[in-house]
């Protein structure tokens, strides 16, 4: 990784003395032995040999041009922590003697002067570095003091300053300062981030944030990330967006004294810097809250901008002028197109994300997209001349001359097309021509990335979360529906996401399983946006809720505690295979997914589980005994929803023609005969009778637990022993064994229960799934017979339909 890579050489460095040579390298082996594992890991990682060469790289320089500011990323001794009030929880700080108080200013001298190689500042012009030391040297001594200050209790004699300030001297973040946050201090990140991490808990960056941080934050690179669901993504763009816009206010504070108001524009107020787009509104929501939520300390205003939402609240957000906008590319493109006065000022922009890039490039998103990105100013090309022209910005001309930064990020980067390859090749290259590149590539390249991009690609070859436990069930097309309530009514534990994909579907099911009195949210694409919030909000509120979804929530949706993932019916890629099923083991949770495999998705399954290079899944382990019950409450339901559906149809149907003729001021007339009518009538009375019957029938079936059909409540193993009840016996008779020992004598028992009862899918999949070898051929076989055998039943019927007939036709013949 190039944040990791040995530290940039620097001109002026020979006039170092050798104290501080000798230091540094103390202070670089240090480093590298901390770091030892974490760069042998990362060396080991695919996509470190794409990365482009240190020496090679362009030093990324924030203020082009400008000798004040070259450097453009601070250190850490330019960030005063003390003024952000950063209080580590149980953190504690370090106070250690004066050698090594001495030793640790020469190391900080060095970083500041020299770059520690984890960030790298722009080359001054010659002659220029001593100056520029001088400068650092002299924000250090005022930075000292104002640390003094801020310790200093009102009481305190005035020669307790120097004391004090010796120990606050410790503080900056030394590898050691903070134990518990070792590695996040190892991304030199600003002291308000440091204070977000602690106040949420995060103890270790996740492995893309720490690959990213150094490369993003510290060097300026363009990213393109790919690593697999719930491992932090967010925060691996957002964190360096932060920590620069942190910067900048830092900088321009520091300057404010030599340059007076001139400085403010180095951090300006109320102008676009960040524009991160997501493909759905939900996940444009969570994140814009992920972010706002991390960046409460920090006071950057971040906004949504989505479909479905007011016009009137769209406009109060976009008044407040925010830094960063999350927004979708229809309505973001909706308001640029229009001129929208914030957003049109894209040349103000210092941070362009795609999150979840490659669903972005698909129908749907693409071209929308693709205009906001030609809109976009070059980032090299952009002369002040052109950026002095456009209108409304008073900060064009200190921003312009800032390097934009083009974040892509996605789980599924790799899997599509031979995108992996050119991941690993590093192969990038700015073309003039796009033949050859896949619509990311374009799309990247027209966004302004460099071909020295940071290529950060963590995902393992199977792409899937590594705790998510993959299982199917194979079942008739017609059965899905009797293994799904099996699987949320005797696994009922945690929160369920069942994604179909189609709507239609998605009706079907949540109807039968409202009938069964499974209660379920819906989430689908055409819903209102305020029931679709709804939905995720039950969903969340409720630990064993059940959220029945199409593909609109397969994406980036975080809600902790989903335990179980179930395609009821197969994706049509593999991509939104992987998205869906990490819904579930997010971040370090596991969790499982089932899928239902019909005959005709066996082929279809095979190859998924090829392209994520698996040869065997566990099958999803089924206790046969319970679906006797589960069938005949599944046809009382079916057709109760029969009856149901065709009522309300009927009642559609009627309410739309009153309508209609109202509407025309026509009178509806039934022309219907008497005995039509009369016959109307009896049908109605009858079809309802019969709801009611199949209603209470239902009812009385639910509200007893759903039992194996030879369930005897004495004798609980009349329905056979399937390995999860022999394991549950197993651990019983352990446990009795153990309670015999201790207290030696037969105590009254509380009752136990056996079988697969309240056992989340996850549990009962770990003590008694199967591996079943994945075997395509062998699945495309199954399909061809399942096929044969349905063709040969259809062709019997037909023969004795024509049988039937024949025999008619002579017997009307004969008289
Ligand atoms: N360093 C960390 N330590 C612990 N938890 C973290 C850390 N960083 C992020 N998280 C949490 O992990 C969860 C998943 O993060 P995030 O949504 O960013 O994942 P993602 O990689 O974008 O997933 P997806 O690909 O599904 O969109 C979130 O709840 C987030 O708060």
């Amino acid at each position: 990784m190039a944040a990791l890579s040995p530290p940039q050489q620097h001109e002026g460095k020979e006039s170092e003395s050798v104290s501080v040579s000798v230091s540094k390298k103390k202070s670089q082996k240090r480093k590298r032995t901390k770091l030892a594992p974490e760069l042998e890991r990362l060396d080991s990682l695919p996509w470190n040999s794409s990365l482009p060469n240190e020496e090679e790289d362009e030093a990324f320089s924030l203020f082009i041009g400008s000798g004040d500011l070259d450097g453009g990323f601070l250190s850490l001794e330019e960030i005063d922590e003390s003024e952000y009030g950063l209080d580590v929880p149980g953190a504690k700080k370090k106070i250690s003697n004066k050698k090594s108080k001495s030793k640790s200013k020469k190391q900080k001298l060095e970083e500041v002067t020299e770059g520690s190689g984890e960030y790298v500042e722009a080359e001054p012009a010659e002659g220029m570095a001593e100056e520029k030391n001088e400068k650092v040297k002299k924000k250090k001594k005022k930075s000292k003091k104002k640390k003094a200050k801020v310790v200093q209790p009102e009481d305190e004699p005035a020669n307790a300053i120097d004391s004090k300030y010796d120990e606050e001297e410790e503080l900056p973040y030394e590898d050691d300062a903070y134990p518990e946050f070792y590695e996040w201090n190892e991304l030199r990140l600003h002291p308000l981030l440091m204070k977000s991490i602690s106040r949420l808990g995060f103890k270790d960056p996740t492995p893309i944030q720490r690959a990213c941080i150094p490369a993003a934050a510290h060097q300026g690179k363009d990213v393109i990330g790919a690593a697999e669901t719930g491992s932090g993504k967010t925060l691996a763009f957002g964190l360096p967006i932060f920590q620069r816009l942190l910067e900048e206010r830092v900088k321009a504070a520091n300057m404010l004294e030599e340059k007076g108001e001139e400085a403010e524009k180095y951090a300006p107020k109320g102008v676009l810097r960040a524009l991160i787009i997501t493909p759905t509104r939900e996940l444009a929501l969570q994140v814009t809250d992920h972010l706002k939520e991390f960046g409460k300390d920090i006071n950057v205003r971040v906004v949504p901008i989505v479909g479905g939402m007011s016009a009137e609240k769209q406009e109060r957000l976009l008044k407040t002028r925010p830094e960063i906008i999350v927004g979708t590319p229809g309505r973001l493109w909706e308001l640029i197109s229009g001129g929208e006065k914030h957003l049109v000022e894209l040349h103000s922009l210092s941070f362009f994300v795609l999150d979840e890039a490659d669903r972005m490039v698909e129908a749907g998103h693409f071209r929308e997209l693709q205009s906001i990105i030609e809109l976009l100013p070059m980032t090299s090309g952009a002369t002040e001349g052109q950026a002095q022209n456009t209108q409304n910005c008073v900060t064009v001309s200190s921003l312009s001359r800032k390097k934009r930064q083009t974040f892509v990020f996605s789980a599924t980067l790799a899997l599509s097309a031979d995108f992996r390859k050119k991941l690993k090749r590093g192969t990038l290259k700015s073309k003039q021509s796009t033949e050859g590149l896949n619509s990311i590539e374009i799309l990247s390249e027209r966004a302004g990335m460099k071909p020295n991009a940071a290529i950060v690609d963590l995902t393992n070859a199977s792409i899937l979360a590594k705790n998510l436990e993959e299982s199917f069930i194979e079942c008739r097309e017609e059965d899905k529906d009797a293994y799904l309530y099996y699987i949320l009514s005797i696994h009922g534990e945690g929160r369920t996401i069942v994604f179909c994909t189609s709507i239609a579907a998605l009706r079907h099911i949540s109807s039968i399983l409202c009938i069964l009195g499974i209660n379920v949210s819906t989430l689908h694409a055409q819903m209102q946006q305020r029931a679709r919030l709804k939905a995720i909000d039950r969903f969340r509120a409720n630990e064993h809720g059940i959220l029945v979804a199409t593909d609109v929530a397969a994406r980036g949706l975080d809600i902790p505690g989903v335990r179980t993932v179930v395609h009821y019916q197969l994706p049509h890629s593999a991509e939104v295979y992987v998205h869906r099923s990490g819904r579930t083991a997010r971040a370090s949770s596991d969790g499982c997914s089932i899928a239902l495999i019909s005959p005709n998705d066996s082929a279809k399954f095979a190859s998924l589980c090829k392209s994520f290079a698996k040869e065997s899944i566990k099958r999803f382990p089924l206790e046969s005994s319970y679906m006797p019950e589960v069938m005949k409450r599944l046809s009382l339901a079916r057709q109760i929803d029969k009856i149901s559906r065709k009522d309300s149809q009927e009642r559609a149907n009627k309410s739309w023609l009153e309508r209609s003729a109202e509407s025309l001021e026509l009178v509806v007339e039934n022309y219907d005969s008497e005995e039509e009518r009369v016959k109307n009538f009896k049908q109605k009375k009858a079809s309802s009778v019969h709801l009611k019957k199949l209603q209470q029938e239902l009812s009385g079936l639910l509200s007893q637990p759903l039992r194996p059909k030879t369930f005897s409540h004495r004798y609980p193993t009349a329905a056979g022993v399937t390995h999860l009840i022999q394991h549950q016996f197993e651990e019983l008779a352990k446990q009795n064994g153990d309670d015999n020992l201790v207290s030696g004598e037969n105590k009254r028992r509380k009752m136990v229960v056996i079988g697969q009862d309240c056992v989340e899918p996850l549990q009962a999949l770990r003590s008694a799934g199967r591996e079943v070898l994945m075997d395509g051929k062998d699945m495309a076989q199954k399909r061809r017979n399942a096929e044969s055998l349905r063709r040969k039943r259809k062709e019997e019927k037909k023969r004795l339909r024509d049988q039937r007939r024949n025999k008619k036709k002579q017997f009307e013949g004969r008289q």
